[in-house]
């Protein structure tokens, strides 16, 4: 381990991707090695079999690329502790975190809302946030967590805090970087309720505390060296949102395509392929963190003839709010810890 470490302090950066086995996330993989083929990569998955096929593949596309893989699930505690563990064993440094993996689960859409919505002035926004047609019934995870909540946010969280020993160090900068949404929303998100254990947009809630905890953590970390920032994909295609239509054939998908092609001349969010919605998340790969904002949200865009490009968009995240949730997520960790006899 020594030795590893010490190669690993040499050298390349170090990049580790949650949810990396498939969608934005090995896209982004794809890139980041299309870029950087010395860099260390290191995917993040909750399944080993898909991450094994997911390695395969960037292999198979990048041939001697350092491609390691790591059991984590970022719904369960044990399995972020034990992530962690494995981390600081292999590495010596981290530059790069990108937390990418999330969920939303048993998604309904609402034809009504759609249909009214598509015939109403507010149609280009709707279309572009999904907002006011998405619902999702969540559950609740062993360590009796909402598992919207857990797996979006808090695994996300407690990884950050477990490493922070690799993420700042003296003499160096990393980034930490959050897959967020454009669908975030602060109506659905409350203070008092910040698992949204009595809503029905638990995604909404989780993708707007994840604006707000990464402006607590410039807040808090910025001085030691970590940067955390924020991106939004757009709407792609990936096994995400074909869940939200899982009716539809597959030779409807392709029917309704070119519509979406269409729409993405009034409104750029409909980046639609994976490679297009990893746009923002490589982007940042290149920028000195210390020039990004962090009240930006920085949104992956095509444009109608298909170019990308990314535009920063400020975020409605109020400072108090996010030092607040920072302070319950801090609680909830020390009692997680409590239960389990580590602290
Ligand atoms: N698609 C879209 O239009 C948009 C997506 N996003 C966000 O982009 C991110 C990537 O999603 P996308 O690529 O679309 O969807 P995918 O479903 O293709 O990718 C999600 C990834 O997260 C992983 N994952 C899910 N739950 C866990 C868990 N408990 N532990 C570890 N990994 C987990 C999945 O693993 P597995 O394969 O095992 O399920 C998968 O690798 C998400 O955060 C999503 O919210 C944001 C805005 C729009
Ligand atoms: C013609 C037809 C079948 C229209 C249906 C379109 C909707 C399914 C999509 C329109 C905007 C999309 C969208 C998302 C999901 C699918 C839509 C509602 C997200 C909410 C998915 C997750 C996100 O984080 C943001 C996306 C915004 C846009």
């Amino acid at each position: 381990n020594k030795l590893l470490k010490l190669q690993s302090s040499k050298m390349n950066k170090v990049v580790l991707v949650t949810g990396a086995n498939s969608g934005v996330g090995l896209a982004l993989c794809e890139r980041l090695l299309g870029e950087d083929p010395g860099l260390q990569l290191c995917l993040a998955c909750r399944n080993m079999c898909r991450a094994q096929a997911a390695r395969a593949a960037l292999l198979a596309s990048h041939p001697g690329a350092q491609v390691g893989l790591l059991q984590l699930d970022t719904s369960s505690v044990t399995s972020v502790l034990n992530a962690a563990k494995e981390v600081k064993l292999r590495y010596s440094q981290m530059d790069y975190l990108y937390l990418n993996a999330g969920i939303m689960p048993n998604p309904q859409f609402d034809v009504k809302a759609f249909f009214k919505g598509v015939f109403s002035r507010n149609v280009v926004n709707m279309l572009a946030t999904g907002e006011g047609i998405l619902k999702q019934k969540d559950s609740i995870t062993a360590d009796g967590m909402q598992e919207v909540f857990a797996t979006n946010l808090f695994g996300h969280f407690l990884l950050v805090r477990e490493l922070e020993s690799l993420l700042c160090q003296a003499g160096r900068t990393s980034q930490v970087i959050w897959t967020s949404s454009i669908n975030a929303q602060q109506s659905a998100f409350s203070l008092e309720d910040v698992q949204h254990r009595q809503g029905s947009q638990p995604y909404s809630s989780s993708k707007y505390a994840t604006d707000l905890l990464s402006v607590a953590l410039n807040t808090h970390l910025n001085s030691q060296g970590l940067y955390s920032s924020v991106i939004c994909p757009g709407f792609v295609m990936t096994k995400l949102t074909y869940a939200i239509l899982p009716a539809f054939p597959d030779f409807l998908w392709s029917l309704v395509m070119p519509l979406f092609w269409f729409i993405r001349i009034f409104t750029n969010t409909f980046t639609l392929t994976p490679y297009n919605g990893a746009e923002a998340l490589l982007w940042l790969f290149h920028q000195k963190p210390e020039s990004l904002d962090p009240y930006s949200k920085y949104h992956s865009l095509t444009s109608g003839r298909g170019a990308n490009h990314i535009q920063p968009r400020k975020m409605d995240v109020d400072e108090d709010l996010s030092q607040a949730l920072y302070v319950k997520l801090l609680e909830l960790e020390h009692g997680v810890r409590k239960r389990r006899g580590t602290e």
